[in-house]
């Protein structure tokens, strides 16, 4: 059990995000499948945090949570965001083999064993667990387009909008293969306290439900506009970490 101290991100060992080199991440065939049950009820409302737009979910029962895969316990759903470019030649946080996507999802979980609280497990070693998925130009994603649809009414920074009834579960794609790997928060406090689990293999969303994401704001309502777009950190040194694949 690590203090807030030694979880803390100057000299940090195992910062996120990084390039995952497919041929030197290492099969483990102790990697379970992930199981992912979330209960679209638990589904309350949108936010634009001044960062990204973000879905919250109510965690304050074992409702919506992911187990199995490199995981010890169970964890509960807590909120998933996006990062994303300017344009599509970037935005993704990860990326694999130098390839980076247009954007990727992220989909934020606590450990509850450990941790009574959100806020607590940020700074628990290994008290989260971000499940990342990648998402590639192509065809429309007709799940996404009901998040899309909700984005004019949090165009502004601290502007905030029900949603209810949203399985995220739509968001991933069928292949079960991910790689996992000891990270970081990829915004402050940046603490070295998630298990990464990046799934393979990208979804498919349209140009224009990028488009819709790039016109957020970062900015709150009266001020000058600034658009919400290259809101993902650069990459971190691997370090001394070896990244895991649940495939071969
Ligand atoms: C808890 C947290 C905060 C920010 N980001 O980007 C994450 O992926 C997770
Ligand atoms: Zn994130």
């Amino acid at each position: 059990k690590k203090n807030n101290s030694e979880l803390s991100v100057s000299g940090g060992t195992r910062q996120s995000p990084i390039n995952i080199q497919w041929r030197d991440s290492v099969y483990d065939p102790h990697l379970k499948p992930l199981k992912i049950h979330y209960d679209p009820t638990t589904c309350l409302y949108i936010w634009n945090n001044g960062y990204s737009f973000q879905v919250e979910f109510d965690d304050s029962a074992d409702k919506s949570v992911i187990m199995g895969g490199p995981l010890e316990n169970h964890y509960r759903l807590k909120q998933f965001h996006f990062h994303w470019g300017a344009i599509n030649e970037w935005g993704s946080e990860h990326m694999v083999d130098s390839k980076v996507y247009p954007a990727e999802l992220h989909l934020v979980h606590w450990n509850p064993v450990t941790s009574t609280s959100f806020e607590e497990a940020i700074m628990e070693n290994n008290g989260l667990v971000v499940i990342g998925v990648f998402l590639k130009l192509g065809a429309h994603h007709a799940g996404l387009q009901k998040l899309v649809d909700a984005l004019p009414a949090v165009k502004h920074k601290d502007t905030i909008v029900e949603f209810d009834v949203f399985d995220p579960s739509c968001l991933m794609p069928s292949c079960p293969d991910y790689w996992t790997y000891d990270g970081s928060l990829t915004t402050p406090p940046l603490t070295e306290s998630v298990t990464w689990i990046i799934k393979k293999t990208p979804i498919e969303v349209d140009q224009n439900q990028l488009e819709e994401f790039r016109m957020l704001l970062f900015t709150s309502a009266g001020e000058e506009e600034k658009r919400m777009v290259d809101n993902f950190r650069p990459l971190q040194p691997l370090m001394n970490r070896t990244v895991r694949s649940s495939f071969r």
